[in-house]
């Protein structure tokens, strides 16, 4: 019996392949930059299922050379690049992976915080470029204890990032679309967007990308913040307006930034924010980890897998294109 045709846009860990190549033939695309949409056109009419690892915009264009498609993935919790709604017109039912990387990715974003507070980026540099004469010499850093932490975007990895703040002596503030019921938001008390950004010593961003969120930080918003203030962006690079946050930085309108994602992804080594001396930009490893990218990628290949056998799918964003 033929195989399932499904292509994979970038690379996967080798037990994710195999998983899939054991039920599927599979085109992928392995060079390091994102594919172009005529890079895999060739592959596209024939293709059933959809396996998409890096930021590939899955819009009308794709959907449209691709007629056989029945099922399409994303190795990532956030689906900024996927029109969902046009995957449900053609009745394809689209997977993320929620969950599986909450803990990792919030190790993550409390990482760029304590980092960039207690300047150990810098401490590395300043011994490694041998300057190690008297310990007193090196800039201080801030403390987090008795602090408030602002997070915007209450969700999974927010509340997981509200977990780690307490645990540091933090008080905890957050702003989410949705207030939190008293039991599920760990004794954070919730602010207006306005009154969290005046109030917050820390502010970390974890709000999906989407039309309400794109530039919800701009020139205003750093206006707002104190000028002591530390702001962490671990969500996507466009819910932070690029040059606003490189004006407030440079002007030390803030007092520094810690980025996991940016706005352009990737940041070209040119770029004038990495001419700062007040910022940490790491390059999108919210979630990697060798145990978070495993259970993300067979997540991603069992719904793949599920989805192409026609059953029912585990983390389906869009499940009415099932069940109706
Ligand atoms: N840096 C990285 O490697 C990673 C980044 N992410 C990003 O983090 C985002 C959040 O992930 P999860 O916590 O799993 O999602 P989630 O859906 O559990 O949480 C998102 C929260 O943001 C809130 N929200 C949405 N729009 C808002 C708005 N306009 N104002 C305030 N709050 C708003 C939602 O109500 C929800 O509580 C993902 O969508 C993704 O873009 C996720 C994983 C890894
Ligand atoms: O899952 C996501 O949304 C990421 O950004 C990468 O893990």
């Amino acid at each position: 019996m033929d195989k399932c045709k499904v292509i994979i846009t970038g690379r996967v860990l080798p037990s994710v392949l195999e998983l899939i190549q054991k039920h599927c033939q599979v085109y992928q695309w392995e060079q390091t930059r994102s594919p172009l949409l005529s890079d895999i056109t060739e592959w596209l009419n024939d293709a059933e299922g959809l396996f998409v690892t890096m930021n590939m915009p899955v819009n009308e264009q794709l959907l449209t050379l691709a007629p056989k498609l029945r099922v399409i993935v994303q190795e990532a919790v956030g689906y900024d690049n996927i029109d969902v709604p046009a995957c449900t017109r053609r009745r394809i039912p689209f997977c993320n992976t929620p969950g599986v990387l909450v803990e990792t990715t919030a190790d993550l974003a409390f990482g760029l915080l304590l980092t960039a507070a207690r300047r150990i980026h810098e401490g590395w540099e300043w011994v490694r470029a041998g300057n190690w004469q008297n310990g007193t010499q090196f800039p201080l850093g801030v403390d987090l204890y008795n602090k408030t932490l602002g997070i915007v975007g209450m969700g999974s990895i927010g509340s997981a990032v509200a977990k780690r703040g307490q645990a540091c002596g933090m008080k905890v503030i957050y702003h989410n679309r949705k207030r939190l019921p008293v039991q599920d938001s760990f004794q954070a008390e919730y602010r207006g967007f306005d009154e969290l950004l005046t109030e917050a010593d820390f502010i970390v961003v974890l709000t999906p990308l989407t039309a309400e969120t794109r530039g919800m930080f701009g020139a205003k918003e750093f206006a707002r913040m104190k000028p002591t203030a530390y702001f962490v962006n671990a969500a996507r690079g466009a819910v932070v307006d690029t040059e606003a946050l490189y004006n407030a930085l440079a002007s030390k309108q803030i007092a520094y930034a810690a980025l996991d994602v940016t706005d352009p992804e990737p940041l070209p080594g040119d770029h004038p924010l990495l001419q700062l001396p007040n910022i940490l930009v790491v390059p999108h490893i919210g979630s990697a980890t060798t145990e978070t990218r495993i259970r993300m990628g067979m997540l991603a290949a069992e719904n793949l897998l599920l989805g192409l056998d026609g059953r029912p799918l585990v983390t389906c964003v869009n499940p009415d294109v099932i069940n109706s």
